[in-house]
């Protein structure tokens, strides 16, 4: 089965998702049958590409790598340069689009728009930008539902851990009473760096260049990052409408070395710690530094690692542990997307009955 995809940004996730259709494409046709086709690249800066027969995805990542920019990608028939990110969603022939644009932690935008614009011509959409979802989820969710489409956003929440479709699918049936975590791969892991002796400066110099940190890192140091995540968690998880003014948010900017020296010579160390709890109809939730002693379950999660525990009436405590932050790592949260809307089009196509419920066969994406 064909998928046409159209990515939106090609940074750090979109390049690492090429990659991973380029090196994965024999294995995802073998096991799935998924034929995935990137027919359009649009970047604001960058420069735009669609064909609708399929891009060369070694020519896009290499022209990249070799000059910044996709204007030295070979001419070819049928070729068309310059659509904009809007004009990609109406006009070309992808059914999927992949909005992996920076975050906007204030408006959300253009990434809402996009997801618009693609609900309202019937694509579906996968990202692993958090504004939308954490700004619009209700009336996106509704749009899309509405317009018979897929959407996917598995990446908008600790990269490629499952910190969204694990709960909803293998916790399913459990009253969910809390859910805390580190939910930050930049900040943890500056703090961790600067425990071993870097400055704040140096640490964070280090997680932009490995692609950890958000285009803007201020929304990374200040809390805004895990902020919108917290609120995201809150929405598709528990189902309760917070919003971002909800929440109370600090980061990590305030730290001193001294501070941070203090916590390690009393055997205690600093975490970003962002939580939600349930208080009868409503929700008390907040991000900030806390100081935590080592033989508490956060204390060793370090570098771009995240964690996350789901406090369940049934299933107890969960507490899930993997990648915040990284090009392969997100880049493999929208694969895990196509694969879901994938399996749920075979479904629809083939009918889901008799299968084994545990299997790929019948895991249909949310
Ligand atoms: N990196 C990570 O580990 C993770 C990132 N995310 C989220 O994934 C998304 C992508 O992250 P990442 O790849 O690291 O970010 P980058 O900043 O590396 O890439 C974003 C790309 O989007 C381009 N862009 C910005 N605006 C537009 C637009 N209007 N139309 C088309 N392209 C546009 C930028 O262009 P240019 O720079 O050329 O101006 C840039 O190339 C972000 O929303 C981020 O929050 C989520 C989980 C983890
Ligand atoms: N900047 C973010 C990227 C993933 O969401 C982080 O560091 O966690």
């Amino acid at each position: 089965m064909k998928h046409h995809i159209a990515i939106l940004g090609f940074g750090v996730v979109g390049q690492g998702f090429a990659e991973i259709i380029q090196n994965k494409k024999r294995q995802l046709k073998e096991q799935f049958g998924l034929d995935a086709v990137i027919v359009a690249v649009s970047d604001v800066m960058k420069g735009s590409l669609y064909h609708p027969e399929g891009l060369s995805i070694e020519n896009l990542l290499k022209v990249v790598k070799e000059t910044g920019k996709l204007d030295a990608y070979p001419d070819q028939k049928g070729l068309v340069r310059g659509l904009n990110s809007f004009e990609t969603i109406r006009n070309s022939n992808a059914n999927t689009i992949v909005e992996v644009t920076f975050t906007d932690v204030k408006t959300g935008q253009p990434a809402i728009d996009h997801c618009k614009c693609a609900f309202e011509h019937r694509r579906n959409v996968i990202m692993s930008n958090k504004g939308p979802v954490a700004l619009a989820y209700p009336q996106l969710h509704a749009l899309a539902q509405k317009m018979q489409v897929q959407w996917g956003y598995e990446g908008s929440v600790m990269s490629g851990t499952p910190a969204l479709r694990m709960p909803i699918t293998s916790l399913a049936g459990n009253d969910i009473s809390e859910i805390q975590g580190i939910l930050n791969g930049t900040t943890n892991y500056m703090l961790t760096r600067m425990e071993q002796g870097f400055s704040y400066e140096e640490a964070l110099k280090e997680a932009q260049a490995l692609g950890y940190a958000e285009a803007d890192p201020t929304s990374d140091v200040e809390g805004f990052d895990a902020l919108y995540k917290i609120v995201i968690l809150s929405n598709v998880i528990l189902n309760y409408p917070l919003k971002i003014t909800d929440v109370q948010c600090q980061g990590i900017s305030h730290l001193t070395k001294n501070q941070i020296e203090q916590a390690k010579a009393e055997g205690k160390t600093w975490k970003l710690i962002a939580k939600l709890k349930k208080e009868e109809d409503n929700i008390i939730a907040s991000v900030k530094p806390e100081m935590i002693a080592l033989d508490h379950p956060l204390a060793n999660i370090t570098g771009a690692t995240n964690a996350i525990t789901y406090t369940c009436d049934l299933a107890g405590p969960i507490t899930l542990i993997g990648a915040g932050a990284g090009k392969v790592e997100t880049g493999f949260s929208i694969l895990i997307d196509l694969i879901n809307i994938h399996r749920t089009r075979k479904s629809v196509e083939e009918g889901a009955c008799g299968k084994d419920i545990i299997t790929e066969e019948n895991v249909v994406s949310r």
